[in-house]
């Protein structure tokens, strides 16, 4: 359990304020928003409130300047409640981590402070069409016109499409494959920006994804992140803290699906006695336990070295990505199994978790984008 993880003092402070909010804010409404697809937009301010917003950003910059294991934290504690929840969080944090990293003074002073308080929403926008997995492929078209940018091309699978107030978007500004990819602001409400139809979905139905449109959208240049080419660089370093929060989402959901099981198995009776009784009870339940202390153990120390900017945290980031996420789903089919019937039944949150989580192997790079991360670098000359 985290409780016998060596936390200072500190991080089971946040993880305690972080649980609290979830039981308060997040659990109780978690099943009807999966129902109606609402999107809590007034959680996302409350939460703003105690900085979860900004848990990796500077204090220069308003945030509260913690690790990314403490953002890990806050994100496990979140998808306890709410998966879906918990991962739009982090997609923001991300947004606003990549702006106070590598914005200029303008740009921080500009978006930054409703970033923080999260009275602005950003959203992340790399992924287009025709270019998933193969990012530096992308063709939506930043062609500088005096001292704006004039855009054109579409963004896929962007989560909070249409809600959200600030769209980081990384641009092709030159020929050249990655070299020629920018990141810039694109704000709600700018002519030219329009997003499409909801996306029908498995799951993660509390976060709305749909695509962003450029038609000759104009923004202006300053509100470039980072320099021109740099766009790809920024896009993997904010990706490199995305993938551990998204593990840590599978981490949260798959911990709610073995604490569910194990009450469900203690009052289930069949054949005269509780299910937990059998062998096969404890001993799945056995499994469960250890894949996610296993997961776990791994996505903590990735984190570690993301924060301490370590040279192997792309490597470690994407290893426990992939093994939380992996380990997450698997857990979670389990936990349904055991539940028989009712497990597929709505009335048991377990087959929500099963739907949000499913996605994790997927988003902020596929499971076997992640395999390619680790393998490229074990095997670098
Ligand atoms: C409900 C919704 C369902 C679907 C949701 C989908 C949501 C999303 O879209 S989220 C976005 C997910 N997309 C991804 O994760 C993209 C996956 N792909 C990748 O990560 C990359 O393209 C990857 C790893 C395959 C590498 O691509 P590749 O084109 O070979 O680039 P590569 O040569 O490694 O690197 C190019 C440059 O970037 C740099 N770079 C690479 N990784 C990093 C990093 N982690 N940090 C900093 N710089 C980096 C390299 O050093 C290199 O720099 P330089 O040009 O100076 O040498």
């Amino acid at each position: 359990m985290t409780d016998q993880f060596d936390l200072t003092d500190d991080q089971r402070e946040i993880q305690e304020l972080a649980r609290r909010f979830t039981a308060d804010r997040i659990t109780p409404h978690a099943a009807e928003w999966d129902e109606t697809h609402h999107y809590p937009v007034d959680v996302w301010k409350a939460a703003g409130e105690l900085g979860f917003g900004a848990i990796y950003v500077s204090e220069a910059s308003g945030g509260i300047a913690l690790g990314r294991l403490e953002a890990a934290l806050v994100m496990e504690a979140m998808a306890y409640g709410c998966p879906a929840t918990s991962a739009f969080i982090s997609i923001h944090n991300m947004v606003a981590w990549m702006i106070d990293r590598f914005g200029s003074a303008a740009i921080k002073d500009r978006f930054l402070p409703g970033l923080v308080t999260m009275e602005t929403i950003g959203s992340y926008c790399l992924t287009e069409p025709g270019s998933g997995s193969d990012a530096a492929a992308l063709k939506t078209s930043a062609r500088r016109d005096g001292d704006d940018y004039v855009l054109n091309g579409t963004k896929q699978f962007i989560s909070g499409a249409g809600y959200n107030d600030l769209y980081v978007c990384m641009v092709r500004t030159g020929e050249e494959k990655s070299r020629g990819i920018s990141a810039i602001v694109v704000e709600k409400g700018t002519p030219g920006l329009s997003f499409g139809a909801p996306e029908r979905k498995l799951g993660w139905n509390a976060s709305p994804t749909a695509q962003v449109i450029f038609e000759d959208c104009r923004v202006p240049a300053a509100n470039l992140v980072g320099t021109e080419g740099e766009g790809f660089r920024i896009a993997m370093a904010g990706l490199d803290g995305g993938r551990l929060n998204i593990g840590a989402c599978s981490l949260g959901g798959a911990q709610r699906c073995l604490d569910e099981s194990i009450r469900y198995a203690r009052e289930r009776q069949q054949f005269g006695q509780p299910i937990a009784d059998f062998q096969n009870t404890q001993f799945t339940l056995a499994d469960m336990a250890t894949d996610l202390e296993a997961a776990r153990a791994l996505l903590y120390l990735a984190a570690a070295k993301v924060t301490a900017d370590a040279p192997d945290k792309s490597r470690f980031s994407a290893m426990a990505k992939r093994l939380a996420t992996e380990n997450g789903s698997s857990i979670v089919d389990r936990a349904l199994q055991l539940h028989g019937g009712y497990g597929y039944l709505k009335d048991y949150p377990i087959e929500r978790f099963w739907r949000d989580l499913r996605v994790h192997s997927i988003l902020e790079g596929t499971n076997q984008v992640m395999r390619m991360i680790v393998g490229r670098e074990l095997t670098r000359q």
